[in-house]
Protein backbone atom coordinates (compact mmCIF):
# COMPACT_ATOMS: atom_id res chain seq x y z
CA UNK A 1 0.00 0.00 0.00
CA UNK A 2 2.95 2.13 0.31
CA UNK A 3 2.78 3.08 -3.28
CA UNK A 4 -0.88 3.73 -2.90
CA UNK A 5 0.14 5.89 -0.27
CA UNK A 6 2.65 7.78 -2.44
CA UNK A 7 0.48 8.09 -5.62
CA UNK A 8 -2.12 10.11 -3.25
CA UNK A 9 -0.17 12.32 -1.23
CA UNK A 10 3.92 12.88 0.34
CA UNK A 11 3.74 10.26 3.23
CA UNK A 12 5.21 10.19 6.99
CA UNK A 13 5.93 7.67 9.08
CA UNK A 14 6.62 6.88 12.46
CA UNK A 15 7.79 3.26 13.76
CA UNK A 16 6.50 1.85 17.29
CA UNK A 17 9.17 -0.84 18.60
CA UNK A 18 8.00 -3.19 21.48
CA UNK A 19 10.64 -2.18 23.38
CA UNK A 20 12.93 -0.07 23.58
CA UNK A 21 16.14 1.38 25.48
CA UNK A 22 18.81 -1.32 26.05
CA UNK A 23 17.04 -2.98 28.90
CA UNK A 24 14.62 -4.44 26.59
CA UNK A 25 11.36 -2.12 28.46
CA UNK A 26 8.58 -2.66 27.05
CA UNK A 27 6.64 0.50 25.33
CA UNK A 28 3.55 1.67 26.70
CA UNK A 29 2.48 2.65 22.78
CA UNK A 30 3.06 -0.35 21.57
CA UNK A 31 0.92 -2.38 23.87
CA UNK A 32 -1.63 0.32 23.53
CA UNK A 33 -1.40 -0.20 19.76
CA UNK A 34 -1.67 -3.45 19.79
CA UNK A 35 -4.98 -3.41 22.00
CA UNK A 36 -6.46 -0.72 19.99
CA UNK A 37 -5.81 -2.35 16.83
CA UNK A 38 -6.88 -5.75 17.95
CA UNK A 39 -10.13 -4.49 19.60
CA UNK A 40 -10.56 -2.58 15.88
CA UNK A 41 -10.40 -5.84 14.30
CA UNK A 42 -12.56 -7.24 16.51
CA UNK A 43 -15.44 -5.21 16.27
CA UNK A 44 -14.96 -4.76 12.27
CA UNK A 45 -14.88 -8.48 12.66
CA UNK A 46 -18.98 -8.61 14.24
CA UNK A 47 -19.51 -6.11 11.40
CA UNK A 48 -18.47 -8.37 8.32
CA UNK A 49 -20.51 -10.90 9.99
CA UNK A 50 -23.82 -9.04 9.66
CA UNK A 51 -22.94 -7.94 6.40
CA UNK A 52 -22.54 -11.70 5.37
CA UNK A 53 -24.92 -13.30 6.98
CA UNK A 54 -25.48 -16.26 9.02
CA UNK A 55 -23.96 -18.43 7.13
CA UNK A 56 -20.06 -17.47 7.49
CA UNK A 57 -20.67 -17.42 11.48
CA UNK A 58 -17.07 -16.81 12.11
CA UNK A 59 -14.97 -14.37 10.19
CA UNK A 60 -11.36 -14.17 11.73
CA UNK A 61 -10.45 -10.24 11.09
CA UNK A 62 -6.95 -9.72 12.80
CA UNK A 63 -3.94 -7.37 12.60
CA UNK A 64 -0.96 -10.14 11.78
CA UNK A 65 3.09 -9.73 10.70
CA UNK A 66 3.68 -7.80 7.40
CA UNK A 67 -0.50 -6.56 7.00
CA UNK A 68 -1.85 -3.71 7.40
CA UNK A 69 -5.21 -1.95 8.70
CA UNK A 70 -6.43 1.52 7.80
CA UNK A 71 -7.68 4.03 10.54
CA UNK A 72 -9.56 7.24 10.14
CA UNK A 73 -8.66 10.05 12.87
CA UNK A 74 -10.42 13.49 12.91
CA UNK A 75 -10.85 13.01 8.86
CA UNK A 76 -7.28 11.81 8.47
CA UNK A 77 -6.38 8.36 7.15
CA UNK A 78 -3.48 6.77 8.79
CA UNK A 79 -2.34 3.17 7.86
CA UNK A 80 -1.28 0.65 10.15
CA UNK A 81 1.44 -2.14 9.75
CA UNK A 82 2.68 -5.08 11.50
CA UNK A 83 6.48 -5.90 10.82
CA UNK A 84 8.59 -8.63 12.68
CA UNK A 85 12.27 -8.03 12.48
CA UNK A 86 13.91 -11.06 11.21
CA UNK A 87 16.94 -12.07 13.92
CA UNK A 88 19.88 -10.68 13.12
CA UNK A 89 23.05 -13.31 13.24
CA UNK A 90 25.97 -10.83 14.20
CA UNK A 91 24.55 -9.84 17.42
CA UNK A 92 24.66 -11.30 20.77
CA UNK A 93 22.23 -9.93 23.07
CA UNK A 94 20.47 -11.12 26.51
CA UNK A 95 17.27 -9.63 25.44
CA UNK A 96 15.08 -12.91 25.43
CA UNK A 97 12.93 -11.39 22.54
CA UNK A 98 15.90 -10.74 19.86
CA UNK A 99 14.86 -13.12 17.53
CA UNK A 100 11.57 -11.65 17.30
CA UNK A 101 11.35 -7.55 17.61
CA UNK A 102 7.82 -6.54 16.38
CA UNK A 103 7.24 -2.99 15.69
CA UNK A 104 4.53 -0.86 13.82
CA UNK A 105 4.83 1.55 11.31
CA UNK A 106 2.21 4.33 11.08
CA UNK A 107 1.89 5.99 7.70
CA UNK A 108 -0.03 9.12 6.73
CA UNK A 109 0.13 12.62 5.00
CA UNK A 110 3.20 14.22 6.00
CA UNK A 111 0.99 17.51 7.01
CA UNK A 112 -1.06 15.50 9.14
CA UNK A 113 2.36 14.83 11.54
CA UNK A 114 1.11 17.34 14.09
CA UNK A 115 -2.00 16.14 14.70
CA UNK A 116 -0.88 12.22 14.49
CA UNK A 117 1.84 12.91 16.83
CA UNK A 118 -0.17 15.71 19.58
CA UNK A 119 -3.59 13.81 19.23
CA UNK A 120 -4.04 10.33 17.64
CA UNK A 121 -1.31 9.00 19.67
CA UNK A 122 -2.39 10.41 22.68
CA UNK A 123 -6.25 8.86 21.81
CA UNK A 124 -4.30 5.51 20.79
CA UNK A 125 -2.57 4.84 24.93
CA UNK A 126 -6.05 6.14 26.01
CA UNK A 127 -8.32 3.88 24.02
CA UNK A 128 -5.59 0.76 24.10
CA UNK A 129 -5.80 1.41 28.15
CA UNK A 130 -9.84 0.83 27.80
CA UNK A 131 -9.46 -1.85 25.61
CA UNK A 132 -6.79 -3.72 27.47
CA UNK A 133 -8.87 -3.01 30.77
CA UNK A 134 -12.00 -4.45 28.86
CA UNK A 135 -10.20 -7.73 28.08
CA UNK A 136 -8.35 -8.79 31.59
CA UNK A 137 -10.81 -11.31 33.08
CA UNK A 138 -12.55 -9.18 36.11
CA UNK A 139 -12.85 -11.34 39.42
CA UNK A 140 -15.20 -11.51 42.50
CA UNK A 141 -13.65 -10.77 45.85
CA UNK A 142 -14.96 -11.70 49.16
CA UNK A 143 -13.63 -10.96 52.57
CA UNK A 144 -14.32 -14.47 53.91
CA UNK A 145 -11.56 -15.06 56.72
CA UNK A 146 -11.84 -18.99 55.53
CA UNK A 147 -10.36 -17.60 51.99
CA UNK A 148 -7.76 -15.34 52.94
CA UNK A 149 -5.02 -15.85 50.15
CA UNK A 150 -1.48 -14.71 50.41
CA UNK A 151 -1.75 -12.21 48.13
CA UNK A 152 -4.46 -10.33 50.23
CA UNK A 153 -4.72 -10.60 54.46
CA UNK A 154 -8.34 -8.90 53.75
CA UNK A 155 -9.65 -10.19 49.97
CA UNK A 156 -9.46 -13.64 48.42
CA UNK A 157 -11.21 -13.93 44.67
CA UNK A 158 -12.14 -16.37 41.64
CA UNK A 159 -12.59 -15.59 38.44
CA UNK A 160 -16.08 -13.14 38.03
CA UNK A 161 -17.88 -15.18 35.17
CA UNK A 162 -21.69 -14.03 35.79
CA UNK A 163 -23.88 -14.26 32.56
CA UNK A 164 -26.40 -11.87 33.90
CA UNK A 165 -26.52 -8.46 31.82
CA UNK A 166 -29.19 -5.94 31.40
CA UNK A 167 -30.71 -7.85 28.14
CA UNK A 168 -31.25 -11.38 30.58
CA UNK A 169 -32.57 -9.01 33.13
CA UNK A 170 -35.94 -9.71 33.53
CA UNK A 171 -37.63 -5.93 35.06
CA UNK A 172 -39.49 -3.25 34.07
CA UNK A 173 -37.99 -1.44 30.64
CA UNK A 174 -38.61 1.81 31.66
CA UNK A 175 -36.70 0.82 35.10
CA UNK A 176 -34.17 -0.82 33.29
CA UNK A 177 -33.72 2.14 31.29
CA UNK A 178 -33.47 4.81 34.02
CA UNK A 179 -30.88 2.18 36.01
CA UNK A 180 -28.82 1.87 32.71
CA UNK A 181 -28.33 5.90 32.34
CA UNK A 182 -27.55 6.61 35.37
CA UNK A 183 -24.66 4.19 35.05
CA UNK A 184 -23.97 5.96 31.98
CA UNK A 185 -23.67 9.36 33.56
CA UNK A 186 -21.89 7.93 36.60
CA UNK A 187 -19.49 6.73 34.16
CA UNK A 188 -18.58 9.69 32.08
CA UNK A 189 -18.39 12.28 34.99
CA UNK A 190 -15.05 11.52 35.97
CA UNK A 191 -14.36 15.45 35.81
CA UNK A 192 -17.37 16.66 36.92
CA UNK A 193 -16.96 14.91 40.33
CA UNK A 194 -13.24 16.25 40.19
CA UNK A 195 -14.11 19.85 39.57
CA UNK A 196 -16.86 19.62 42.45
CA UNK A 197 -14.71 17.56 45.18
CA UNK A 198 -16.45 14.46 45.30
CA UNK A 199 -15.95 10.84 45.51
CA UNK A 200 -16.49 9.46 41.95
CA UNK A 201 -18.51 6.66 43.48
CA UNK A 202 -22.63 5.81 43.68
CA UNK A 203 -24.48 4.25 45.93
CA UNK A 204 -27.46 1.75 45.19
CA UNK A 205 -30.15 0.56 47.66
CA UNK A 206 -31.63 -2.89 46.11
CA UNK A 207 -34.69 -4.26 48.04
CA UNK A 208 -36.74 -6.62 47.15
CA UNK A 209 -38.01 -10.17 48.15
CA UNK A 210 -35.86 -13.18 47.59
CA UNK A 211 -35.20 -15.02 44.01
CA UNK A 212 -36.74 -11.01 42.68
CA UNK A 213 -33.35 -11.23 41.12
CA UNK A 214 -31.37 -8.38 43.23
CA UNK A 215 -27.84 -10.54 42.17
CA UNK A 216 -29.00 -10.60 38.84
CA UNK A 217 -28.93 -7.12 38.90
CA UNK A 218 -25.88 -6.61 40.75
CA UNK A 219 -23.85 -8.93 37.80
CA UNK A 220 -25.91 -7.06 35.30
CA UNK A 221 -24.42 -3.61 36.87
CA UNK A 222 -20.83 -5.08 37.22
CA UNK A 223 -20.68 -6.93 33.60
CA UNK A 224 -21.69 -3.25 31.97
CA UNK A 225 -19.26 -1.24 33.55
CA UNK A 226 -16.74 -3.77 32.99
CA UNK A 227 -16.10 -3.69 36.79
CA UNK A 228 -14.46 -6.10 39.57
CA UNK A 229 -17.45 -7.10 42.61
CA UNK A 230 -16.55 -7.03 46.31
CA UNK A 231 -18.47 -8.86 48.09
CA UNK A 232 -18.21 -7.59 51.53
CA UNK A 233 -19.14 -9.74 54.53
CA UNK A 234 -20.29 -7.35 57.55
CA UNK A 235 -20.11 -9.76 59.76
CA UNK A 236 -16.28 -11.04 59.47
CA UNK A 237 -15.57 -7.17 59.88
CA UNK A 238 -13.99 -6.87 63.45
CA UNK A 239 -12.54 -3.42 64.01
CA UNK A 240 -12.82 0.18 62.24
CA UNK A 241 -8.88 -0.27 61.04
CA UNK A 242 -10.26 -3.68 59.42
CA UNK A 243 -12.71 -1.77 57.64
CA UNK A 244 -10.16 0.72 56.91
CA UNK A 245 -7.86 -2.17 55.35
CA UNK A 246 -10.40 -3.72 53.34
CA UNK A 247 -11.61 -0.61 51.88
CA UNK A 248 -7.95 0.36 51.16
CA UNK A 249 -7.35 -2.61 49.32
CA UNK A 250 -9.73 -2.67 46.40
CA UNK A 251 -8.79 -2.44 42.92
CA UNK A 252 -9.96 0.74 41.16
CA UNK A 253 -13.18 -0.20 39.13
CA UNK A 254 -15.09 -1.87 41.69
CA UNK A 255 -18.60 -2.63 42.48
CA UNK A 256 -18.97 -3.47 46.31
CA UNK A 257 -21.95 -5.29 47.57
CA UNK A 258 -23.32 -5.68 51.52
CA UNK A 259 -26.17 -8.01 50.98
CA UNK A 260 -28.79 -8.55 53.55
CA UNK A 261 -27.63 -5.38 55.18
CA UNK A 262 -30.86 -5.69 57.55
CA UNK A 263 -28.84 -8.94 58.72
CA UNK A 264 -25.92 -7.18 59.11
CA UNK A 265 -26.47 -4.33 61.26
CA UNK A 266 -28.58 -4.33 64.50
CA UNK A 267 -30.29 -1.17 64.34
CA UNK A 268 -33.23 -1.05 66.45
CA UNK A 269 -32.31 -2.57 69.66
CA UNK A 270 -29.31 0.33 70.09
CA UNK A 271 -32.38 3.25 68.66
CA UNK A 272 -34.25 1.97 72.05
CA UNK A 273 -30.83 2.56 74.47
CA UNK A 274 -29.42 5.66 73.12
CA UNK A 275 -31.57 8.69 73.27
CA UNK A 276 -28.97 11.48 72.76
CA UNK A 277 -28.91 12.77 68.73
CA UNK A 278 -25.55 12.72 68.54
CA UNK A 279 -25.20 9.00 70.32
CA UNK A 280 -27.50 8.10 66.76
CA UNK A 281 -24.52 7.70 65.12
CA UNK A 282 -22.59 5.32 67.28
CA UNK A 283 -25.10 2.70 66.71
CA UNK A 284 -22.99 -0.98 66.89
CA UNK A 285 -23.03 -3.52 64.29
CA UNK A 286 -23.34 -6.71 66.59
CA UNK A 287 -21.20 -9.34 65.35
CA UNK A 288 -22.03 -12.90 66.01
CA UNK A 289 -19.68 -14.07 69.04
CA UNK A 290 -18.32 -10.28 69.80
CA UNK A 291 -21.22 -8.73 71.52
CA UNK A 292 -19.75 -8.18 75.18
CA UNK A 293 -16.60 -7.13 73.76
CA UNK A 294 -15.22 -3.39 74.54
CA UNK A 295 -16.45 -0.71 72.49
CA UNK A 296 -13.33 0.10 70.51
CA UNK A 297 -12.82 -3.14 69.02
CA UNK A 298 -16.58 -3.03 67.60
CA UNK A 299 -17.70 -1.71 64.13
CA UNK A 300 -19.88 1.45 64.23
CA UNK A 301 -22.32 2.50 62.07
CA UNK A 302 -20.26 5.50 61.92
CA UNK A 303 -17.07 3.83 60.73
CA UNK A 304 -19.18 2.46 57.87
CA UNK A 305 -20.57 5.48 56.71
CA UNK A 306 -17.67 7.50 57.32
CA UNK A 307 -16.04 5.08 54.70
CA UNK A 308 -18.75 5.36 52.15
CA UNK A 309 -18.84 8.78 51.84
CA UNK A 310 -15.24 10.16 53.59
CA UNK A 311 -12.09 8.43 54.04
CA UNK A 312 -12.64 6.16 51.50
CA UNK A 313 -13.66 9.05 49.11
CA UNK A 314 -10.18 9.79 49.36
CA UNK A 315 -8.56 6.37 47.75
CA UNK A 316 -9.63 7.68 44.63
CA UNK A 317 -11.15 4.96 41.77
CA UNK A 318 -14.83 4.45 40.49
CA UNK A 319 -16.58 2.64 42.80
CA UNK A 320 -20.33 1.85 43.11
CA UNK A 321 -21.83 0.50 46.63
CA UNK A 322 -24.88 -1.81 46.63
CA UNK A 323 -26.62 -2.45 49.74
CA UNK A 324 -29.43 -4.92 49.04
CA UNK A 325 -32.55 -5.89 51.56
CA UNK A 326 -35.34 -8.12 51.59
CA UNK A 327 -37.06 -5.54 53.85
CA UNK A 328 -36.66 -2.53 53.33
CA UNK A 329 -38.60 -0.92 56.32
CA UNK A 330 -36.07 -2.42 59.08
CA UNK A 331 -33.36 -0.18 57.73
CA UNK A 332 -32.35 3.11 59.40
CA UNK A 333 -32.87 6.37 57.66
CA UNK A 334 -29.42 7.42 58.73
CA UNK A 335 -27.92 4.55 56.35
CA UNK A 336 -30.71 5.04 53.15
CA UNK A 337 -31.07 8.42 53.21
CA UNK A 338 -30.72 10.47 50.10
CA UNK A 339 -27.25 11.66 48.94
CA UNK A 340 -25.65 8.01 50.92
CA UNK A 341 -27.58 5.95 48.74
CA UNK A 342 -28.27 7.44 44.94
CA UNK A 343 -31.08 5.64 43.97
CA UNK A 344 -33.40 3.29 45.50
CA UNK A 345 -34.30 0.22 43.18
CA UNK A 346 -37.33 -1.99 43.65
CA UNK A 347 -37.13 -5.02 42.67
CA UNK A 348 -40.46 -6.59 42.14
CA UNK A 349 -42.39 -9.52 41.56
CA UNK A 350 -42.61 -10.86 38.30
CA UNK A 351 -44.76 -8.45 35.81
CA UNK A 352 -46.05 -8.64 32.31
CA UNK A 353 -43.27 -6.89 30.63
CA UNK A 354 -40.26 -9.13 32.82
CA UNK A 355 -41.72 -12.40 32.22
CA UNK A 356 -41.53 -11.77 28.30
CA UNK A 357 -37.84 -11.14 28.90
CA UNK A 358 -37.38 -14.38 30.61
CA UNK A 359 -39.44 -16.75 27.91
CA UNK A 360 -37.31 -14.70 25.28
CA UNK A 361 -33.86 -15.96 27.48
CA UNK A 362 -35.20 -19.19 28.17
CA UNK A 363 -37.48 -20.31 25.45
CA UNK A 364 -36.76 -17.91 22.60
CA UNK A 365 -40.28 -17.22 22.17
CA UNK A 366 -41.61 -13.41 21.92
CA UNK A 367 -45.40 -14.57 21.28
CA UNK A 368 -47.58 -17.28 21.88
CA UNK A 369 -50.82 -17.78 22.52
CA UNK A 370 -50.64 -18.56 26.14
CA UNK A 371 -49.61 -15.38 26.91
CA UNK A 372 -53.01 -13.84 27.19
CA UNK A 373 -53.86 -15.89 30.27
CA UNK A 374 -49.95 -15.86 32.08
CA UNK A 375 -50.47 -11.75 31.53
CA UNK A 376 -54.19 -11.95 33.80
CA UNK A 377 -52.39 -14.39 36.25
CA UNK A 378 -49.50 -12.30 36.71
CA UNK A 379 -51.90 -9.18 37.48
CA UNK A 380 -53.81 -11.37 40.10
CA UNK A 381 -50.63 -13.46 41.97
CA UNK A 382 -47.10 -12.70 43.40
CA UNK A 383 -44.52 -14.82 42.05
CA UNK A 384 -40.83 -13.95 41.60
CA UNK A 385 -38.80 -14.32 38.49
CA UNK A 386 -36.93 -16.94 40.32
CA UNK A 387 -39.67 -18.96 40.18
CA UNK A 388 -40.81 -18.12 36.77
CA UNK A 389 -37.42 -18.54 35.71
CA UNK A 390 -37.19 -22.28 37.05
CA UNK A 391 -41.17 -23.16 35.60
CA UNK A 392 -39.85 -21.86 31.91
CA UNK A 393 -36.35 -23.73 32.51
CA UNK A 394 -36.33 -26.32 29.11
CA UNK A 395 -36.76 -29.75 30.64
CA UNK A 396 -35.83 -31.31 27.29
CA UNK A 397 -35.21 -29.54 23.95
CA UNK A 398 -36.70 -25.56 23.78
CA UNK A 399 -38.72 -26.69 20.72
CA UNK A 400 -40.95 -29.18 22.25
CA UNK A 401 -40.91 -27.64 25.55
CA UNK A 402 -42.18 -24.37 24.65
CA UNK A 403 -46.41 -25.16 25.09
CA UNK A 404 -45.40 -27.87 27.96
CA UNK A 405 -43.20 -24.48 29.89
CA UNK A 406 -45.50 -22.12 29.89
CA UNK A 407 -48.62 -24.36 30.72
CA UNK A 408 -46.39 -25.55 34.02
CA UNK A 409 -46.58 -22.32 34.81
CA UNK A 410 -49.96 -21.64 34.40
CA UNK A 411 -50.56 -24.54 36.72
CA UNK A 412 -48.16 -23.10 39.60
CA UNK A 413 -49.80 -19.77 39.33
CA UNK A 414 -53.40 -20.89 39.57
CA UNK A 415 -52.02 -23.25 42.57
CA UNK A 416 -50.51 -20.10 44.30
CA UNK A 417 -53.63 -17.69 43.24
CA UNK A 418 -55.92 -20.66 44.79
CA UNK A 419 -53.72 -20.87 48.12
CA UNK A 420 -53.56 -17.28 48.61
CA UNK A 421 -57.26 -16.94 47.89
CA UNK A 422 -57.82 -20.13 50.80
CA UNK A 423 -55.61 -17.98 52.77
CA UNK A 424 -57.47 -14.64 52.87
CA UNK A 425 -60.87 -16.49 53.60
CA UNK A 426 -59.48 -18.16 56.76
CA UNK A 427 -58.10 -14.85 57.55
CA UNK A 428 -61.18 -13.41 57.24
CA UNK A 429 -62.94 -16.55 59.15
CA UNK A 430 -60.54 -16.07 62.44
CA UNK A 431 -61.37 -12.04 62.13
CA UNK A 432 -64.93 -13.42 62.07
CA UNK A 433 -64.74 -15.40 64.74
CA UNK A 434 -62.71 -12.98 67.02
CA UNK A 435 -64.75 -10.15 66.81
CA UNK A 436 -67.60 -12.65 67.22
CA UNK A 437 -66.06 -13.76 70.55
CA UNK A 438 -65.14 -10.24 71.65
CA UNK A 439 -68.89 -8.98 71.27
CA UNK A 440 -69.95 -11.89 73.35
CA UNK A 441 -66.88 -10.95 75.89
CA UNK A 442 -68.74 -8.07 76.09
CA UNK A 443 -72.25 -8.76 76.25
CA UNK A 444 -71.37 -11.34 79.23
N1 LIG B 1 -35.12 -10.25 37.48
C1 LIG B 1 -34.56 -11.40 37.05
N2 LIG B 1 -34.13 -11.49 35.78
C2 LIG B 1 -33.57 -12.63 35.34
N3 LIG B 1 -33.41 -13.73 36.08
C3 LIG B 1 -33.83 -13.69 37.35
C4 LIG B 1 -34.42 -12.52 37.90
N4 LIG B 1 -34.75 -12.75 39.17
C5 LIG B 1 -34.36 -14.00 39.43
N5 LIG B 1 -33.82 -14.58 38.34
C6 LIG B 1 -33.31 -15.97 38.26
O1 LIG B 1 -33.45 -16.54 39.56
C7 LIG B 1 -32.17 -16.86 40.15
C8 LIG B 1 -32.14 -16.30 41.57
O2 LIG B 1 -32.23 -14.87 41.52
P1 LIG B 1 -31.29 -13.88 42.33
O3 LIG B 1 -30.28 -14.66 43.10
O4 LIG B 1 -30.80 -12.83 41.42
O5 LIG B 1 -32.38 -13.28 43.33
P2 LIG B 1 -32.15 -12.43 44.65
O6 LIG B 1 -33.23 -11.40 44.68
O7 LIG B 1 -30.76 -11.99 44.73
O8 LIG B 1 -32.45 -13.51 45.77
P3 LIG B 1 -31.91 -13.52 47.30
O9 LIG B 1 -32.49 -12.33 48.00
O10 LIG B 1 -32.45 -14.84 47.80
O11 LIG B 1 -30.42 -13.52 47.21
C9 LIG B 1 -31.14 -16.20 39.26
O12 LIG B 1 -30.02 -17.02 39.11
C10 LIG B 1 -31.85 -16.03 37.94
O13 LIG B 1 -31.67 -17.19 37.15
Amino acid sequence: FRKAVDIVFPYDQITINQYRGTHMQHNELYTAAEAYLSKACSSRASKLKAELGKEHDRPVVTIDDDEGVTDTFKGTKVWWQAYKRPASSTTISWGPQDDERKYYRLTFNKRRRKLIEDEYLEYIIKEGYAATVSNRKRRLFTNNPINYSYESPTWSHVAFEHPSTFDTLAMDPESKKVIIDDLVMFRDRKEYYKKIGKAWKRGYLLYGPPGSGKSSMIAAIANFMEYDVYDLELTAVKTNTNLRQIFTEMTSKAVIVIEDIDCSIDLTNKRKEKKKEKDEEEKVIKLPGHEEKDESSKLTLSGLLNFIDGLWSACGGERIIIFTTNHLDKLDPALIRRGRMDMHIEMSYCTFEAFKVLAKNYLRVEQHELFGTIQTLLSEVNITPADVAEELMPKRSVEDDVGESLKNLIKVMEDKKKADEDATKEQENLKGESSAQRALVFKD
